[in-house]
């Protein structure tokens, strides 16, 4: 990759995109920008309220013209919609304008991280655990797929995976 390329970070709801995404911009200084807030920022809205009113389907079209934009751009690190993997255009765009992380992190963890939290309507269900078992297994093989940087992350700090990131990227750009 080229050092002014985009860094994306891809992965399930939870996986630590924007958490990890926002450190990592700041190590590498670079501008951190979160998909998901774009969306509601040129929306006027949250997610769940776009949800709500224009469906799933409307909400990926506003993804879709996000990423779009964001691809014209470089020296981002980008924290991607956990679902922004699902359309092929999107994995396009991503990998022609950068270098794809994937934040790997087991079900279990990413339910223990997720269930408070109402801001992800797709997890608004009886059995979270379940949905995210199903999401994990329809999306891990796309996230892979996409992915020049596969990082998989269990119990450890947020500072260790964001250092072990940081390290992997330097091997593969003078970031
Ligand atoms: N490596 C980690 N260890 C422990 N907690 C973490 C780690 N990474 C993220 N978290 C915590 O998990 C929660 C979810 O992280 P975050 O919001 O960054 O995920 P995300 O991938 O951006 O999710 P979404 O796709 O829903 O936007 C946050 O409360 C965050 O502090
Ligand atoms: O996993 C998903 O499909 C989503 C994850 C969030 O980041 C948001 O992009 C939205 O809630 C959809
Ligand atoms: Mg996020």
């Amino acid at each position: 990759m080229n050092s002014s390329d985009n860094i994306y970070l891809v992965g399930m709801p939870g996986a630590g995109k924007t958490t990890v995404g926002r450190q990592l911009a700041r190590r590498l200084h670079r501008q951190f920008i979160d998909a998901d807030h774009e969306i509601e920022v040129r929306a006027g809205v949250k997610i769940p309220v776009i949800f709500e009113t224009e469906g799933e389907a409307g909400f990926r079209e506003q993804e879709t013209r996000v990423i779009a934009d964001l691809a014209k751009q470089s020296n981002l690190i980008v924290a991607t919609g956990g679902g922004a993997v699902l359309r092929p255009e999107n994995c396009d765009a991503i990998k022609k304008s950068g270098l794809v992380v994937y934040l790997r992190v087991a079900p279990r963890i990413l339910f223990d991280r997720t269930h408070h939290d109402a801001n992800r309507p797709l997890l608004q269900v009886a059995n979270p655990m379940m949905r995210i078992e199903e999401l994990f297994t329809q999306r891990d093989p796309i996230y892979q797929d996409v992915a020049d940087l596969v990082m998989t992350s269990g119990g450890g700090s947020v500072f260790h995976l964001v250092t072990q990131v940081e390290r992997e990227l330097r091997k593969r750009c003078a970031a």
